[in-house]
């Protein structure tokens, strides 16, 4: 697994290493022996999936109760993941960092707890696959509006954008609740 800085300090892009021959490809999609040397000591206790047509922009989620560190990978499609320091402590708090995930290029991102995530899809649809380091905290759930002007995102141009109803009534930057 080859393992590249983002320009977050401690977002992490993940490279799994592929094998391929005449029937197709494989690869080991995770693997905690590698992830805890390689990564972080992080265990993983949810698995979660979503589908979303083009246009569809989940984020900018986070958990203020029961903080989420997410292994975040594409197993169809490809999206333009943005991930924002949450962090007051943080040298790079209020900053952002966007990788194109895929199922092609297989590239995972490692976003430590402490962070929103959030993604917009290219393709026609995706299937977004992550495992999380704490459970589903409805209580716990924030979001940042995507388009917040003081973030200033650089998300690709697209003629429509489609969100759910909690995604339209996301908190400014400025009113939402950070981490130590
Ligand atoms: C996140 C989650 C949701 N749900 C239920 C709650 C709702 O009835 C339904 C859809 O939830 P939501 O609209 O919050 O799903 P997303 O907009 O994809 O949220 C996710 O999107 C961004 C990109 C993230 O990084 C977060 O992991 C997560 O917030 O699934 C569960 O039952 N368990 C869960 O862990």
């Amino acid at each position: 697994m080859q393992v590249t800085k983002t320009s977050l300090a401690d977002v992490l892009l993940l490279t799994p290493k592929i094998y391929k021959d005449a029937r197709g490809h494989f690869f080991e999609s995770f693997n905690q022996q590698e992830f805890h040397q390689q990564v972080s000591g992080f265990d993983f206790v949810q698995d979660n999936q979503s589908r979303s047509v083009k246009n569809v922009l989940r984020g900018l989620h986070y958990q203020i109760i029961q903080p989420q560190g997410k292994l975040v990978s594409v197993l169809h499609g490809e999206i333009y993941d943005v991930v924002v320091d949450l962090r007051r402590s943080s040298a790079q708090f209020g900053q952002w960092t966007a990788n194109i995930l895929s199922a092609e290029n297989r590239q995972q991102i490692w976003v430590p707890p402490g962070f929103a995530h959030g993604f917009l899809v290219m393709s026609e649809y995706a299937d977004v696959f992550y495992k999380t380091t704490d459970f589903y905290s409805p209580a716990g759930e924030r979001s940042i509006c995507w388009n917040d002007p003081q973030l200033a995102i650089n998300w690709p141009e697209t003629m429509q954008i489609i969100l759910s109803e909690k995604d339209q009534r996301a908190l400014p930057f400025s009113a939402a609740e950070y981490y130590d």
